[in-house]
């Protein structure tokens, strides 16, 4: 493991209203380490990414991205300096075809990149051919390739959810976010995608922060897991010193035993 984290959020909070949702959060993710984040229902996991992200603006605390503040960056920006995420409920563009799905991340990333190149910031324009063609090659590993002229909405619930992380790649993120990836798929699609989550992680060198119910998939594949219960940080550690820590046990009381799972 590397010393520098590529993520160091400390003490982050937000309110809405009268409610903390996510309070003195704090979280250090290296390099190419793959980390879980779980909680019961309610619990502030996908706020926590609404803050990575920048959909939300934390009210208090400090989010580093490489060293880099990111607070309350817009959502676009933060893509481009290298965070994806996908989404809970899948968010896909239902009647543009597969590749066209995929494409429209490489297009919003060019579009910038003009904007940039004209104030010579990094990012290069990708001519359209070459983006069919980055396109293609990541809908192949995705298993996409053979229904990349189908609209993505009649593509069965598994491959709409590997399609929304091809196109959260496209962006070429540093790091990825997952909201909840398997969430309605059988067991059978939850193992080849814990399959396909380790085989992206080595392949795009990527640092990925995965949110999940499914305790199969996140004690099986997560090195360390941090826990949330009513917005606060109850647990961290290895899935096994998670598996036993007596908060965890006491917030998940009533739902699934989590070491049955594992
Ligand atoms: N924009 C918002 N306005 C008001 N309350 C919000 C908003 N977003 C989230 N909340 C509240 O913050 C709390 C945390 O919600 P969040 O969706 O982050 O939980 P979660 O851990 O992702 O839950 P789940 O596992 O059910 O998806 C909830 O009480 C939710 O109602």
């Amino acid at each position: 493991m590397e010393d520098k984290p590529i993520l160091h959020v400390s003490q982050v909070g937000i309110n809405f209203g009268g409610l903390k949702a996510v309070d003195g959060f704090n979280l250090k993710l290296y390099p190419g380490e793959l980390i879980g984040l779980i909680g019961p229902n309610g619990a502030g996991k996908t706020t926590v990414f609404n803050l990575l992200t920048g959909v939300y603006t934390p009210t208090e605390g400090e989010i580093m991205l490489n060293g880099e503040r990111i607070n309350g960056l817009a959502p676009f920006k933060v893509t481009r300096k290298g965070i994806s995420r996908t989404f809970q409920n899948v968010r896909l563009f239902n009647e543009q075809s597969v590749l066209d799905n995929v494409k429209v991340a490489y297009h919003s990333l060019a579009r910038h990149s003009i904007i940039s190149s004209i104030f010579r910031l990094r990012n290069h324009f990708i001519g359209e051919q070459e983006m069919e063609a980055k396109a293609i090659d990541l809908l192949k590993i995705f298993q996409l390739d053979k229904v990349k002229d189908e609209k993505a909405k009649n593509l069965p619930y598994g491959g709409q959810r590997r399609l929304e992380i091809a196109r959260a790649l496209a962006a070429g993120p540093e790091l990825l976010l997952l909201d909840e990836p398997a969430a309605g798929m059988n067991p059978q699609e939850t193992n080849d995608l814990m399959e396909l989550i380790s085989f992206i992680r080595e392949q795009f060198n990527l640092t990925i922060l995965l949110i999940e119910h499914d305790m199969k998939l996140v004690m099986g594949i997560c090195e360390r897991i941090s826990v949330l219960d009513h917005g606060l940080l109850i647990a961290e550690g290895t899935p096994d010193e998670v598996r036993n820590h007596p908060k965890v046990i006491e917030a998940y009381l009533g739902e699934e035993v989590i070491s049955n799972h594992a």
